[in-house]
């Protein structure tokens, strides 16, 4: 199958965005590279090993590439995305200088072709991720595996702020608590909050395609039982009183991976989902947001408990009071 491929060379700043721009406008798929991911020297701390290539990709930019069926007309597409990313400027956030290109591409190479880059992980002291179709041995008892198989979705735990975000919930999990992942993209942060002792997640998105492959990652994993995965525009589904969520509200911790611009959106409405001195890890930060989040955090009535940095990103781990 021939597919259209937009090619959108900009700022690793403006990735997100950018990416939710291409799915918005119906991409079949979505796939990143950027300087950060692959040039800069990476954490070797809980032992982790990297398999992905050096890139030149020149520091701080990089290139996403969204596909698009054979009969999409690509120049209308390329219009409707074109302001929206200029628009981005007025919020501060600088795609630096965009180029576009247009082709045509056959599925195989762009479907599978990432798929070589993505190997066994290990991303903190218990957790490692495991491709699907990669064979791998726990060193010892205490090692958990996150099988995934991404596909489309966004988190294959090589990104920072997914790895960061695994991390602290490592450090805040201390097992029974039930849990809402806002933004979960692939599952990884549900299954890996599952897999380190939460009882249950409620895990979201917006996306169908990433809904679809947290369903099938939650399959892989055996923890249909303890995850339940429904679309949702941020918290919006807590206000159906649904009696299929799998947990009760209020929880102890939220997780939300996701851009600042949207975790501004919703602080209240995570406030009223957590308990008294429950947690709310909010992640996806890039460093120039810092001041923003923390202000709107503590506003909202949180306390910043800790700030957790890797690379250029932060993730806040936010105490109710
Ligand atoms: C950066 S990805 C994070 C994926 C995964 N949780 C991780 O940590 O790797 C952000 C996810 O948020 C989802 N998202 C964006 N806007 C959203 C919204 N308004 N409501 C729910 N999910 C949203 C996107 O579809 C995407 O899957």
């Amino acid at each position: 199958m021939l597919w259209n491929e937009i090619t959108i060379h900009t700022s690793e700043e403006a990735v997100e965005m950018i990416s939710n721009f291409l799915h918005e406008a119906g991409a079949g798929g979505v796939s990143i590279e950027e300087s950060g991911s692959l040039n800069k020297p990476r954490d070797t701390s809980y032992g982790q090993w990297y398999d992905r290539p050096l890139n030149d990709i020149p520091e701080g930019q990089a290139i996403i590439k969204g596909y698009f069926a054979e009969e999409v007309d690509m120049d209308s597409i390329r219009s409707q995305i074109e302001p929206r990313v200029e628009q981005l400027r007025t919020f501060d956030i600088d795609p630096g200088e965009v180029k576009y290109e247009l082709k045509t591409v056959n599925e195989d190479d762009w479907a599978n072709a990432w798929k070589q880059y993505f190997k066994p992980l290990r991303v903190s002291d218990r957790l490692t991720i495991k491709p699907t179709w990669e064979d791998y041995e726990p060193a010892s008892e205490d090692e958990k595996i996150i099988e995934l198989d991404p596909g489309m979705a966004f988190g294959t735990g090589t990104h920072p702020t997914t790895s960061l975000c695994l991390r602290t919930l490592e450090s805040v999990i201390k097992g029974g608590e039930e849990v809402i992942d806002v933004g979960t993209g692939s599952g990884i942060l549900a299954i890996g909050a599952v897999k380190l002792g939460a009882k249950h997640v409620l895990a979201l998105d917006l996306d169908p395609v990433a809904v679809s492959s947290a369903r099938e990652n939650t399959r892989l994993n055996g923890l249909e039982e303890r995850i339940t995965i429904k679309e949702s525009d941020l918290l919006s589904v807590l206000n159906a009183s649904d009696p299929t969520l799998g947990i009760q509200l209020p929880v102890k911790l939220v997780v939300a991976n996701i851009l600042a611009e949207i975790i501004l959106l919703f602080i209240d409405d995570v406030y009223k989902a957590l308990e008294p001195g429950g947690t709310y890890i909010a992640s996806g930060i890039w460093k120039n947001k810092e001041e923003v989040v923390e202000t709107a955090l503590k506003a909202a009535g949180f306390e910043i408990a800790e700030i957790r940095r890797d690379e250029d990103w932060l993730a806040f781990v936010a105490r109710k009071r």
